[in-house]
């Protein structure tokens, strides 16, 4: 059985179209055993903006003291999921809303102390996933993780997503974000890059803040699952799989020159 997961960004989840959750139940019901996977950073800045804190980064990963993991788990597990879930059964899908603590599914240990409650994942118990695709259920996993000792963790969600692809077997991991795909120094779009170029394209800086963990994740999950793209959830059509593939975006390959052509006609946007 095709399995596919799908990371949706907190840059574009409010701009996403009703079509495009039409495209993710549509999966479902062309036979795609789906896992969609979500953030949702904007709206935990806003939250933390709104009861006076200020958001901070390291590499693209948020500083999570205790009230900072309150948000988090509020925000994420609460109004974006139940937002996310909703809208898909809006557009037919029989979506579940939960999250990585749940079933056990993300076992994390802290990633470093200088960013608090931030879990780098160690396992995925996938259990919980396979009950609910048997059961012709949809997925949507809120990024949050446990180390099994009571404590919780807010997990990157593109690390979290790329985790789960891994452990179900995913043949396609779909990181749904606002650009159309990872931009040069011009920017321009690569149709595809590799792990050694992305290298180079962080140490220069042309990577950076929340690519980082995106970039990250699709690496790690290059041995793991066939295809893994980048692409703009707002390019209408993006998920439409056209003879089992995607058409969009910045496909990360292992060797340079396995797709046609070095730049998406998609240029800056
Ligand atoms: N080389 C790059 N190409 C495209 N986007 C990049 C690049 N480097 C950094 N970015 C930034 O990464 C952002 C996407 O990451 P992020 O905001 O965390 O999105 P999401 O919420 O979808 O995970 C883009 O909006 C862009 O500002
Ligand atoms: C540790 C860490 O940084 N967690 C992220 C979780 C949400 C996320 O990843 O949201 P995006 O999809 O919008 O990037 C955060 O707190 O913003």
């Amino acid at each position: 059985m095709k399995k596919v997961v799908i990371k949706i960004g907190g840059s574009v989840q409010e701009r996403l179209s009703s079509s495009f959750f039409r495209d993710c139940a549509n999966l479902v019901s062309r036979g795609w055993r789906s896992v969609i996977v979500h953030g949702g950073g904007p709206a935990i800045n806003r939250w933390q903006g709104r009861m006076g804190f200020s958001p901070s980064f390291v590499n693209g990963l948020r500083v999570t003291d205790d009230t900072g993991l309150e948000v988090v788990e509020m925000v994420l597990a609460g109004t974006v999921n139940k937002s996310l879930v909703s809208r898909l059964e809006q557009a037919g899908a029989s979506a579940v809303g939960l999250s990585g603590v749940d079933g056990g599914l993300i076992r994390v240990s802290q990633k470093d102390p200088a960013l608090g409650w931030v879990g780098e994942v160690e396992t995925v118990r996938p259990a919980v996933l396979r009950t609910l695709l048997e059961g012709g259920w949809l997925p949507v996993i809120a990024s949050l993780g446990t180390d099994g000792a009571g404590c919780r963790y807010n997990v990157n969600a593109d690390t979290a997503a790329g985790a789960i692809a891994g452990a179900i077997g995913a043949e396609y991991l779909v990181l749904v974000t606002d650009v159309p795909g990872i931009r040069t120094g011009d920017e321009r779009v690569l149709k595809s890059i590799t792990p050694g170029q992305i290298e180079k394209m962080v140490a220069k800086g042309e990577i950076h803040g929340g690519m980082i963990p995106k970039v990250e994740a699709a690496v790690a999950g290059l041995s793991q699952v066939k295809e893994v793209v980048i692409l703009d959830g707002c390019s209408p059509g993006c998920l439409s799989m056209e003879n089992g593939f995607l058409s969009g975006g910045t496909r990360i390959v292992t060797e340079e020159g396995m797709c046609d052509g070095a730049f998406s006609d998609v240029s800056a946007q």
